[in-house]
């Protein structure tokens, strides 16, 4: 057998680049290029490796660990979980700052491949710069916190411990029922080491996404579940766009008359406009969607994790009549809510069911257009939301005074409220744009008023809600969709907690537009707080003098060489984006929003930590609702 005389690192480059996947009948390579920044765990390692030969890979410099990993992820995300960007980093502080970001991949079953470096194998040196040392075991190093957030880990202390380490890797990342992040730290004396590596490691090597068929009696079962049904509902959830399931989903639903809902992960599976697409569904659903659900007696649950925020907390469905029949390539996410499970593909179960439900037809009958319609008009008063200087009512009532929303307008010079600029944004860009956001109300306010009209243009992260993907996951998305607009929807808060990748974006000309509205605060939290009896506290960006913020993030953008706006009107804001339109470079539009206007409620609940006790009538009023609320929802 052949032998190829590398070290560990440049072993691993090279293993990289000839991982293909097989995906509907096409082979493409499934690494496409690698975000590195180096210091002294990687540099003379995995960065020696690539300045050697980096193959097909193309390599960028991120600025920020956490942000160029969710840049990665959002990548993988968009590439419908087909493909990925690598992520090498330093060691201690470098490979800390992935914890972050393995945890949103790991929530989002996004695969993800981080490559942090690690203390010295030899310890020789112990302890290096920035080992953590711990008193009781020298085998434990910053990189054992990246084990509860990884879907694999491994550490090579030894060169051919690479052997197996990546053809694991790999079969985890293409596996599409547990795909997430693998991590492999590399011991940095070990990176430099030489090894004779058999040659036949380095062959082209194909990874099958093939789509996992059902068995008889899955499909038999899940026929005559919906056959049975009155009233069965679709909740579309990220598993069905990643199966690529829409044009089924519209037949099944047209034929049946079934309506559709969807997770933040579904959305944009089915586009928003199609007449039984009810939207998003739960805590931070529609009205239309959240009625739907209550009056079904079937829930066909397509790729869903049943998250608290899709079930209201366990509250959003009928528990007492209606069945759950789940449609899942995991096996632990087929098994929720009691379900029938059916382990297999979205699409590939969908199209074997068609045949079977010939002649049956819901009783929704006219109610979905009926919701639809509702709804509809629901979304053209948010559209409009006009300020006024008193008896204003926001749509979270009852939280400032018109003392305090008039003190917002006044610092932050706008009457603009959240939902009509946002509004205002999804008329005015390209339909095929892709939008992308995370954090705060932004989430909220997307998953029921965005309309997507074309598919796989919403990639919201709300498995893990992680404050810092909406500017790391612009950059990840254009890299995805190279001749489309990008537009990050971002709060004042995700903002100040991680935009460095914007400066990546300009830096290899990316250009990403950056849509940041400003409130002045952390504003959905102060919502939530003062929602359950508590004051405002530690959420509105106030000074020490109790005055509001009013930060010039148009400038801080400027300095770092985007196009900016400042917006204050809707007008503006429509002139701003189509001037954004025609840049090539990236561009950031600041829009001051007054606070409380975001959407919240349609029927939906949200179970929260709520003081037993408290001197605060306000909480314990909060404190007994959720009691009461909690004997109607279901326990598990
Ligand atoms: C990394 C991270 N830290 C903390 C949180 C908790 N959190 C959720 S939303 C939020 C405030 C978001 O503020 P902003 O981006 O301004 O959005 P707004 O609610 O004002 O629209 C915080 C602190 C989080 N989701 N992610
Ligand atoms: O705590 C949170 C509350 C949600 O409203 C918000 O969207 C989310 O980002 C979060 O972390
Ligand atoms: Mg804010």
């Amino acid at each position: 057998m052949g032998k190829t005389r590398l070290t560990t690192a440049q072993a691993l480059i090279k293993f990289l680049n000839q991982q293909y996947i097989h995906v509907d009948g096409e082979e493409f390579p499934f690494v496409e290029g690698i975000f590195s920044v180096f210091g002294h765990g990687n540099v003379l390692g995995i960065g020696q490796a690539l300045e050697q030969d980096p193959g097909h890979l193309k390599v960028f410099q991120g600025k920020n660990e956490q942000g160029m990993a969710l840049a990665a992820m959002a990548y993988s995300k968009q590439m419908l979980r087909q493909k990925i960007y690598a992520v090498t980093t330093s060691v201690g502080p470098g490979s800390a700052n992935l914890v972050t970001a393995a945890g949103t991949a790991l929530a989002n079953n996004i695969p993800m491949l981080l490559l942090p470096g690690d203390t010295f194998a030899s310890r020789q040196p112990d302890p290096v710069l920035q080992q953590v040392e711990q008193e009781y075991s020298a085998a434990v190093t910053t990189n054992d916190a990246l084990k509860p957030v990884s879907r694999y880990w491994d550490r090579i202390t030894r060169p051919e411990q690479l052997l197996s380490s990546l053809i694991r890797a790999f079969e985890v990342m293409t596996d599409p029922g547990k795909a997430g992040p693998v991590t492999i730290c590399l011991a940095q004396d070990v990176e430099g080491e030489a090894y004779d590596y058999d040659e036949e490691f380095f062959e082209r090597r194909v990874h099958y996404l093939d789509r996992k068929a059902p068995v008889e009696r899955e499909l038999k079962g899940a026929a005559e579940m919906i056959k049975a049904s009155k009233k069965p509902l679709i909740l579309v959830g990220g598993g069905a766009k990643y199966s690529e399931a829409r044009d089924i989903l519209v037949a099944l639903s047209e034929k049946h008359s079934i309506p559709l809902v969807e997770t933040q992960a579904g959305k944009a599976t089915v586009e928003s406009t199609y007449k039984n697409n009810l939207g998003g569904m739960g805590v931070t659903g529609t009205l239309a969607a959240n009625k739907a659900a209550r009056q079904a007696d079937l829930i066909i649950g397509i790729g869903t994790r049943y998250t608290d925020f899709v079930t209201s907390s366990k509250t959003a469905f009928n528990f007492e009549t209606a069945k759950f029949l789940n449609i899942n390539v995991s096996r632990m996410q087929a098994y929720k809510m009691d379900a029938f499970q059916v382990v297999a593909d979205a699409k590939t179960t969908l199209e074997q069911l068609a045949p079977l439900l010939d002649g049956y037809e819901s009783e929704f009958g006219q109610t979905i257009a009926e919701l639809k319609q509702e709804w509809n008009a629901e979304r053209d008063r948010l559209s409009k939301v006009t300020f006024t200087r008193e008896n204003f009512e926001p749509e979270i009532r009852n939280h400032f005074s018109q003392e305090v929303l008039n003190e917002y307008a006044d610092v932050l010079n706008t009457e603009l409220a959240q939902t009509t600029a946002l509004i205002a944004v999804n008329d005015t860009i390209d339909p095929g744009s892709t939008i992308i956001a995370s954090a705060g109300s932004l989430p909220g306010d997307v998953q029921r008023i965005w309309n997507s009209t074309v598919a796989n243009t919403y990639n919201v992260e709300y498995g893990y809600s992680c404050m810092g993907y909406e500017v790391s996951g612009a950059l990840g998305v254009k890299l995805a969709n190279p001749d489309k607009e990008v537009y990050s929807l971002v709060g004042d808060g995700s903002f100040l907690m991680l935009h460095s990748e914007l400066i990546t974006a300009i830096q290899y000309g990316k250009k990403i537009n950056v849509v940041l509205f400003d409130n002045s605060g952390f504003g959905c939290i102060n919502n939530l707080q003062m929602g359950n009896g508590m004051g405002t506290y530690f959420t509105e960006f106030r000074t020490h003098d109790n005055k509001v913020l009013n930060i010039d993030y148009a400038k801080v953008a400027e300095g770092y060489g985007a196009k900016t706006y400042r917006v204050n009107t809707i007008e503006q804001l429509k002139v701003a984006l189509e001037d954004a339109k025609k840049q090539e470079v990236s561009t950031l539009i600041e829009i001051k929003v007054l606070p409380k206007t975001m959407t919240e409620g349609y029927d939906s609940w949200w179970n929260v930590g709520v003081a037993e006790v408290s001197n605060k009538e306000g909480i314990q009023q909060a404190f007994e609702s959720r009691k009461q609320k909690l004997e109607t929802a279901k326990q598990y």
